[in-house]
C-alpha cells in the first residue's frame, strides 16, 4: 500500500530567536524520527519567526536565517524536512527548503504574497514563480506556503493536475475569532477539488497583536477531516496518510479529468526527487487524533491567554502589574495574567479614590484572593489634592469640568507606572475595544501600560468571557457583583458610563458596522439604528483616531482589529459623524 507518515510539527518559534528555534526545531526532527515519520513540516518562516517585518531589511537577519538553515540541513538524517526560511537570490523570497538526509534538496518560493489586513509581504518579498511536484518516500506531493493555497486555480491545484498526490502547506495563518471555521471549510474544498490529500502546518503562539493558534489538520481527498492538532499549544501531529486511496478516488472521480481547465498560477510543474519508496514492509496505520475544536468563548478566552503569556515572557518580563479598580475590565485581564503567567507572578494595585464607591476595593480585594494574587493599596486622595492645590490658582476662574477626572485616571497611571519601574513588572493596560473605539479613556492615564491584553474585545464579549471563566472554575472566580454592577469609571460622583456612551449593547453593533465592516453612517441607520446615536458614534470613532495611535499593542481577536488591520488617517475631513 502506498502511504506516508508525516508530521506536522506545530511549534512556537519566536521572532529571531534563531539558536531558540533552532533548538525547537532540532527537537521536533527528532522526535518526529523516531516516531518513524518519512516527513516532518515546520511552519512558515519557522526558522526566522513570523512575521518578522523591517528585521527582514536588515541583511545580518538574513544572514543569521541561512546558518540557522545549515544548522537544521545538517540535522536532518534519516527523515525528510520541509521548512520555511527566507531565501536571497537577487531579491528575498518567503521560502521553504526541503531536506533531506544532511542535503538541501529544493527550495520552493511562496507565490501569493498576502498584503492585505496585516499582511505585507509584497514590501520584502519577491514572488516566486515555479511550483514542482517533491517525490517524498515514492509519494508525489505538492509544496506550497499559507496564502498559496486560499486560491482554488493556485498552486494546489497546479500541483495536483501535475500529479502531486499529496499538498502540504505550510502556514502562519493569524487567529480572530471563527476563522479555523472558515480555514477548514477552504482546505476540506481545496481536498475534494484536487481529489488531493491536504495537510495543513500552522504556527502556534503569540506575537506582538496576533496570535497564531496552530489546529493544523489533515483532510483526506474526498475531504474528510483525519487528523486535527490542538489549538493554541504546541504540538507533533503524526498521522498516516493512504495515499494509494487517492489513486483509486481520481479513477471513479470524473471531474479529475478536467482538460483545458484554466489555471490562475500558470507556473511549471517540475518534478524532483527528494527521497526513494521506503523499503521496509508496510506499517500498521496509527489511530487517527482528531482533537475537537474549542467552542466560540473558550477559543478567544485562550488566544487572550496565549497572547499574553507569549508577549510577557517573550519580551523577558518576569511579572505583570494591573490597576484593579473592581469592574469588569480589570478583573478580567487579571484574570487571563494568571491564567498565562501563574498567579505569583501578577500583580494588583488598588488606588480609590474620593469617588469609588465604598465597595470596590472589596470587590478588587475578593477578586485578588480568589485569584491568589498579591495586592498594594495606594489612595489617590493625597496626590489628586495636591495637584488641586498646584493648579487652583491657574484654574481660579474655571468650573470642575473633564480635566479633574483626567487627573485622577492620569495618577493612577503613574502610580501603576512607579511599581512597574521599582519591580520590574509590566503594566497591563485593561481598556476594551467599545472603549478604545470611541476614545473613551484618559491619555497618558488609564491609556498607560505595555500591553492591552482586551483592546480588541468588545464590552459586550467582556461580560461573556467573565462568566466562561467562572463557568470553567465552577464558581464566581470573578465575582458575580462585579459582573452586576452598573459600568462606572468613578471618576466623578455617581458617574456611570451610560452618561457618555450608550448601553454597551447598543453600542457594540454599531461598532462592529462601522469599525469592523466598514459600513457608512446611512448603512447604519438602515438597519434600523437611531439617526442620532449612529452619527454620535461614528464622530466619537472618528475623532479619537489620535488616541489609537498613542495606545499599547493588544491581542487582535476580532476579523478587523485597530492597528495594522485599520489604517485611517488621524487627519482628515471626512468625518461621517460630522
Ligand atoms: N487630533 C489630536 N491629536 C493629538 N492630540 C489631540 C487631538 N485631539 C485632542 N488631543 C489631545 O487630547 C486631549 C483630550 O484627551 P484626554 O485628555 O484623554 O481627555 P478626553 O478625551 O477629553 O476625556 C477622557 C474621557 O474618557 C473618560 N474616561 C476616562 C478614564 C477611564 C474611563 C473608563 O471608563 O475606562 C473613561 C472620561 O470620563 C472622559 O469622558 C486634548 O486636551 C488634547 O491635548
Ligand atoms: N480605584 C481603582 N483602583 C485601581 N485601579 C483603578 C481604579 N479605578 C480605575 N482603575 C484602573 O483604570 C482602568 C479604567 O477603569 P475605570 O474604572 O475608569 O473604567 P472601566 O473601563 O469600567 O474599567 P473596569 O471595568 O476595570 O472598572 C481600570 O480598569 C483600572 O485598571
Ligand atoms: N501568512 C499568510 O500567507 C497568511 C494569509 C492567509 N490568507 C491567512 O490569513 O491565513
Amino acid at each position: 500500500m502506498k502511504q506516508l507518515r508525516i508530521a506536522l510539527a506545530q511549534i512556537n518559534s519566536t521572532v529571531g530567536d534563531f539558536k531558540g528555534n533552532v533548538r525547537l526545531i532540532t527537537e521536533n526532527i527528532l522526535k518526529a524520527r523516531a516516531a518513524g515519520a518519512d516527513l516532518v513540516a515546520f511552519p512558515e518562516l519557522a526558522i526566522p519567526g513570523y512575521p518578522p517585518e523591517d528585521l527582514l531589511l536588515k541583511s545580518s537577519f538574513i544572514d543569521a536565517n541561512l546558518r540557522a538553515l545549515e544548522e537544521i540541513v545538517t540535522a536532518s538524517k534519516g527523515i525528510s524536512v520541509v521548512i520555511g526560511f527566507v531565501d536571497r537570490k537577487e531579491e528575498l523570497y518567503n521560502a521553504t527548503a526541503i531536506i533531506h538526509e544532511g542535503k538541501l534538496a529544493s527550495i520552493y518560493h511562496k507565490i501569493y504574497l498576502p498584503n492585505y489586513g496585516v499582511f505585507d509581504e509584497k514590501r520584502y518579498f519577491h514572488p516566486g514563480s515555479s511550483c514542482p511536484i517533491y517525490e517524498i518516500s515514492g509519494v508525489n506531493v505538492g509544496i506550497s506556503v499559507c496564502e498559496d493555497i486560499w486560491y482554488d486555480t493556485g498552486p494546489a491545484t497546479v500541483q495536483a493536475s501535475g500529479g502531486a498526490e499529496v499538498i502540504l502547506n505550510i502556514s502562519a495563518s493569524p487567529y480572530h475569532h471563527g476563522k479555523h471555521h472558515f480555514r477548514e471549510r477552504m482546505l476540506g474544498a481545496r481536498a475534494t477539488d484536487n481529489v488531493a490529500i491536504v495537510a495543513f502546518c500552522n504556527l502556534v503562539g503569540g506575537q506582538d497583536e496576533l496570535v497564531f493558534d496552530g489546529g493544523s489538520v489533515i483532510f483526506d481527498e474526498q475531504g474528510n477531516l483525519i487528523a486535527r492538532a490542538r489549538q493554541f499549544e504546541e504540538e507533533l501531529l503524526i498521522a498516516d496518510l493512504d495515499v494509494e486511496s487517492v489513486f483509486h478516488s481520481r479513477l471513479q472521480d470524473p471531474r479529475w479529468r478536467k482538460e483545458g481547465q484554466q489555471l490562475e498560477c500558470d507556473c511549471p510543474t517540475d518534478r524532483i526527487m527528494v527521497s526513494a519508496p521506503r523499503q521496509d514492509s508496510p506499517r500498521a496505520m496509527l489511530p487517527k487524533q482528531i482533537t475537537p475544536l474549542l467552542e466560540s468563548d473558550s477559543e478567544v478566552y485562550k488566544a487572550l491567554v496565549l497572547g499574553t503569556r507569549d508577549y510577557i515572557l517573550k519580551n523577558g518580563f518576569g511579572g505583570v502589574i494591573i490597576g484593579l479598580s473592581g469592574g469588569v475590565d480589570s478583573s478580567l485581564v487579571a484574570a487571563v495574567a494568571v491564567d498565562a503567567l501563574g498567579p505569583k507572578s501578577v500583580h494588583g494595585l488598588i488606588m480609590p479614590s474620593r469617588f469609588s464607591a465604598p465597595l470596590s476595593a472589596d470587590y478588587a480585594a475578593k477578586l485578588a484572593t480568589n485569584l491568589g494574587i498579591k495586592t498594594f493599596t495606594v489612595p489617590i486622595e493625597k496626590a489628586y489634592t495636591a495637584y488641586l492645590d498646584s493648579l487652583s490658582e491657574v484654574f481660579r476662574d474655571t468650573k470642575p469640568d473633564v480635566t479633574e477626572e483626567n487627573i485622577q485616571a492620569r495618577i493612577r497611571g503613574t502610580l501603576l507606572m512607579a511599581l512597574s519601574n521599582k519591580f520590574g513588572w509590566m503594566v497591563l493596560n485593561t481598556g476594551n475595544k467599545s472603549e478604545v473605539a470611541t476614545g473613551y479613556t484618559t491619555l497618558y492615564g488609564d491609556m498607560a501600560g505595555g500591553y492591552a491584553v482586551i483592546k480588541d474585545v468588545p464590552k459586550t464579549l467582556v461580560y461573556r468571557l467573565c462568566r466562561y471563566r467562572n463557568n470553567q472554575a465552577g464558581f464566581d472566580l470573578i465575582p458575580d457583583a462585579v459582573i452586576n454592577r452598573v459600568p462606572s469609571a468613578e471618576l466623578r460622583p455617581g458617574q456611570k458610563d451610560t452618561d457618555t456612551l450608550p448601553e454597551y449593547e447598543v453600542l457594540d453593533p454599531i461598532l462592529l458596522a462601522y469599525v469592523e465592516e466598514d459600513k457608512g453612517v446611512e448603512q447604519i441607520i438602515a438597519q434600523g439604528y437611531e439617526p442620532e446615536l449612529v452619527v454620535k458614534v461614528a464622530r466619537l470613532v472618528d475623532v479619537s483616531e489620535y488616541k489609537r495611535r498613542q495606545a499599547p499593542p493588544g491581542i487582535k481577536i476580532t476579523p478587523k482589529a485597530f492597528g495594522r488591520d485599520r489604517r485611517e488617517p488621524i487627519t482628515s475631513k471626512f468625518r461621517e459623524g460630522g
